[in-house]
């Protein structure tokens, strides 16, 4: 079932076009990779979803709702969060209350109705054991699972992650995949990942978004997407990447 669509959006920036004429639908409880050459549109294209940006022309549409002109909060509000590419913490306060901070922030723009338990948060997180860790002594790996769990303490329905991988060693990638797959089995939260590394996305999306000069490519499961000729050609001749 569809929860997620965009229909022939276009985000302008003057008179540049990052993305153009986009329509595809983002089915609940699913994994989707969202991938492309750099500069191809892909986190103007989370912005466009999330609320950061809000599309020149088409429409964004979210359970029925059109939400193209809503902005970040009010999008969050109906249970669509993000996380970004660079860990964004509240770096002077322990890991429990940043968590703590996107309940808070949750129940203020969502109600307290949608709450996941934090207990739940920090099991999924592996953050347990962390809780009274000063986020500034944390590293890169917890940062990642500390802003995970401040946006699932929002309480949302979907989550938007930049680059959830980006920085992290071979073994970090396997514990943080394993992190998302876990969040996405046990509270059936729909993930978007925008990643550069087609190989891990390839190991757990259900489908694959590929988008070039912000424009619609292909959407389909990891095999079919990564094996396609023109695919691999936009790669620049390579299947996949790290
Ligand atoms: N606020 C802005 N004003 C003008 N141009 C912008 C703005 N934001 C993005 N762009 C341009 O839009 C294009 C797409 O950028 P975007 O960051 O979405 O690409 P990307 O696929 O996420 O790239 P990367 O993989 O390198 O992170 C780029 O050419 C970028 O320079």
């Amino acid at each position: 079932m569809t929860q997620m669509s965009l229909t022939n959006v276009t985000m302008q920036f003057g008179p540049f076009r990052a993305l153009t004429d986009l329509s595809f639908g983002i089915e609940r409880g699913e994994i989707l990779g969202v991938a492309g050459p750099n500069g191809a549109g892909k986190s103007t294209l989370m912005n466009v979803c999330t609320g950061g940006l809000q599309a020149t022309r088409g429409s964004v549409v979210f359970n029925g709702q059109d939400i193209t002109g809503f902005k970040r909060h009010s999008r969050c509000g109906l249970g669509i969060a993000q996380t970004f590419q660079i860990p964004t913490l509240l770096s002077s306060v322990t890991v429990g209350e940043n968590l703590l901070a996107g309940q808070i922030f949750g129940h203020e723009v969502r109600g307290a109705a949608m709450d996941i338990p934090l207990r739940d948060i920090l099991y999924l997180t592996q953050l347990e054991d962390q809780l009274t860790l000063p986020a500034s002594q944390a590293d890169l790996l917890t940062r990642k699972r500390i802003m995970l769990g401040a946006a699932l303490a929002t309480g949302p329905e979907i989550i938007f992650m930049d680059e959830p991988l980006g920085g992290l060693n071979a073994q970090e990638i396997v514990e943080f995949l394993q992190v998302i797959r876990h969040v996405r089995e046990e509270l059936g939260i729909t993930i978007v990942m925008v990643e550069h590394k087609t190989r891990a996305l390839a190991e757990i999306a259900d489908r694959i978004l590929i988008i070039n000069f912000g424009a619609f490519v292909m959407l389909d499961t990891p095999g079919v997407v990564l094996n396609d000729d023109h695919v691999v050609e936009i790669y620049l001749g390579k299947k996949h990447d790290a």
